[in-house]
Order: C-alpha cells, then structure tokens, then sequence
C-alpha cells in the first residue's frame, strides 16, 4: 500500500484546490500551493490550506485549473518532477489526450475527479469539508502505473472521500448524465427567469430555487466542461428533444392525459434512483415540517428538542415565509422515526406538520 506523506503540490488555488488544500491540512500534510493568479494563491495560504514555497520535492501533484489547461499543466509537472500527478477535472478524456500529445510517458499521471464543489469559484468558496463523504472518482488509463492509482486513492480518501474507480471514457458517460446534462437543464430553466417580471419571482419557493442552484456556476468554467464532453452531451440532449416534442404534444391536448402522467411518472422513476447522502444507496426520508418564530435561538433550541426525540436529523432545509416572521424547517428523517419526533416536538410547542 502506498501511503499518503506529502507534500502534495496543488496547481490551481480556486475552489477544488484550496478545497484540497484545507482538507490535507487537517492531517498535518504539508501542502505547495501554485497559481497562475498570484493573489489566488496568496489567499488560499492565509486561509491555511498550505504554504506557497515548499523546499522538499513534491510526493503528489493536484492540478486543479480549468479543463482546458488540465492537460499542458499535467504534462509540465510530470517533466519537472518525479511525482505522481493526478487532477481534479470534470471531464478526463481530454486532459489525458492533451498530456499525452504533450510527454511520450504518461504512467505516473493517473486522472480523478471529486463530485463534489459548488456553483461559487475562487479560494474563499473553499471548504475543508467539501469532500466528506463525497464520492472521488479515479480513472486509471492503460499504461497508469498501479502504485500511482493507489497513492491518488489514498488522497480522495485523505480528504474524507470514498472513490470509485472507473475507465476515462465511462467517466465522461456517467458525468454527461449526473452532471452536465443537469447543468445544461438548470441553466436553461433559469435561463427563462433572466427577464421574468418581478411579480413573478416573487412567487419563487423552494422547487425553484432547487432545480436553479447549479445554474449560477461560473459560465467560463462550465463552457470548458460541456465543450470537452460534447460527444455524450450531444446523445443526451437528441433523448431529451424527443421528450420535450412528446411533452409538447400532451400538453397541447385539452384535457389532462395518460401520455403526460406517463411523462411525469419516468422523471419519479429516475430521481428515486439518484443515491443517497454519502452515496449510499437512496433511502424515501419522510419530510417534517415546523414553523419557528424567527428569533436568535430557536433553531438551536428545535435541534436540541430534535435530538431528544432519539430521531436523526439525515437532512436539513429552511424557508423563510414572505412577509411572515416566521421560518419553516424542513427535517427530513427515515420513516421509523417520525412518530416519536412529531410526538417530542409537538410536547414542547412546536408547530409540527407531516
Ligand atoms: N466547481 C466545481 O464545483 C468543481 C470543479 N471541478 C474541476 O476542478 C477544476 C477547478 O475548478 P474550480 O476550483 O471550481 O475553479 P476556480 O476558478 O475556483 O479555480 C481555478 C484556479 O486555477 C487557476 N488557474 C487557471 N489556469 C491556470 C494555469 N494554467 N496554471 C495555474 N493556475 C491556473 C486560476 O487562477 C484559479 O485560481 C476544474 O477543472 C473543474 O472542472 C471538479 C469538481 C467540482
Ligand atoms: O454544486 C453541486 O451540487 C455540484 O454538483 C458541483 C459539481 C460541479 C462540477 C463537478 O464536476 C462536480 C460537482
């Protein structure tokens, strides 16, 4: 087994590398941070996710820049060092064909990619915890040499990850899927709320703001991203212009119909399949509604009242009613737990509704 002792160079101090960063600082593994913006890397140093001049040789490289500069960066760490190198981006097919134009020996590259970040960029996004119980996923490609796959293991494992491990071009379906499609469909629903008048917005609940959240990602970024997984975009995006002719056709008919039921009912059929927190596998959670005043303390006091009941907390949501000092906390729990934390609740004054 190969062990994780650093130090660990990270090229590209945004969101994922300071991320990185932060998350290897908490085991005491000291960490060089690069950047081609100075003040980013300046930054992710002050916050504490590693040191901008390290003088020992690096044990692993993390280039976590955008998909376009994966590649050139890959190849120039790779004849600089004799360290492993690994990245952090959302498509791999490209940055792998990139460095390989680039160096004749690829072995001690061995590509990787977190599912996890956010719509925000740059090195005050960052988290220590981005990665807990996030799936990494690494993809060996033919001639990776297997201790370099292992050491890139060990990292998505320091940085509180479980990994899955599968080849580059299965990668590049499975994302065009669980990641990029969804972009794609959130930037176009959100798309239609650009010049949407005012006292339409105002109407907004949490189903918007759900399917919107990843829309506000960085455009550059994204472009980057679509652009080099165009191949499986372009099969998913024929499967949804069909839906969309068939939906607009059930819609046009006057009353409600089976076809559109049955339209609805394959989207209920696929997100009942997304995972669950954690990746494991996806468990119904029952959502308990209570209102709260809108006050310092009563969220602490509703957790704490919570955790009496014995019931865990699996997820969490708050709305805030307009115009009402009132909040509303969504907690989801798994269904053999409601009874006794509506009971628990509603004994010390909750306003409960399941
Ligand atoms: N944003 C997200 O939620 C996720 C992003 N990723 C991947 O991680 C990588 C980084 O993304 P973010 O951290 O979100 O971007 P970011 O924009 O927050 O950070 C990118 C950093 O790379 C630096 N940079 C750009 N070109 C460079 C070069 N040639 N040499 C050195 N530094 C360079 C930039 O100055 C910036 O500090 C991308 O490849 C992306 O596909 C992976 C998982 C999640
Ligand atoms: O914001 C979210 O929920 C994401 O899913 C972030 C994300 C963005 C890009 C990736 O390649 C992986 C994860």
């Amino acid at each position: 087994m190969t062990e994780l002792r650093g130090p660990v160079r990270i090229v590209g101090t945004g969101l994922i590398g300071t991320s990185i960063g932060l998350a290897l600082a908490r085991l005491g593994v000291v960490v060089e941070l690069v950047d081609g913006n100075p003040d980013n890397a300046l930054m992710a140093e002050r916050i504490g996710a590693g040191s901008r001049l390290v003088e020992i040789e690096p044990q692993l490289v993390v280039v976590a820049v955008p998909p376009d500069h994966v590649g050139a960066v890959v190849a120039e760490q790779l004849e600089q060092t004799d360290a492993v190198v690994t990245d952090a981006a959302s498509v791999k097919s490209k940055p792998l064909a990139d460095a390989r134009s680039l160096v004749p020996d690829v072995s001690r590259y061995v590509g990787s990619h977190p599912m996890a970040g956010s719509e925000r960029n740059g090195p005050l996004a960052a988290r220590a915890d981005l990665f807990d119980g996030a799936t990494w996923a690494i993809t060996p490609h033919a001639t990776s040499d297997p201790d370099a796959v292992d050491l890139v293991r060990r990292l998505a494992e320091a940085c509180g990850a479980r990994t899955v491990e599968l080849s580059v071009e299965d990668h590049d379906l499975g994302v065009a899927r669980v990641s990029h499609l969804p972009h794609l469909m959130s930037a176009l629903a959100a798309g239609t709320l650009a010049d949407a008048p005012a006292s339409h917005l105002e109407l907004s609940g949490q189903g918007v703001r759900d399917v919107t959240r990843i829309a506000a990602g960085d455009p550059r970024l994204w472009t980057q991203i679509v652009s080099a997984n165009s191949t499986a975009l372009t099969g998913l995006l024929e499967q949804i212009r069909g839906e969309l002719d068939r939906l607009l056709v059930a819609l046009g008919k006057e009353e409600a119909n089976d076809e559109l039921t049955a339209i609805l009912g394959q989207g209920v059929s696929g997100a009942v399949r997304v995972p669950g927190k954690h990746g494991t596998p996806h468990i119904d959670l029952v959502t308990v509604l209570v209102t709260i005043p809108d006050r310092p303390g009563q969220l602490a006091k509703l957790f704490a009242d919570a955790a009496e009941s014995g019931a865990n907390v699996e997820d969490l949501r708050i709305d805030h009613s307009p115009g009402r000092p009132v909040g509303e906390v969504e907690l989801a729990v798994k269904p053999g737990s409601v009874d006794q934390l509506v009971d628990v609740l509603t004994d010390r004054g909750w306003v409960v509704h399941t």
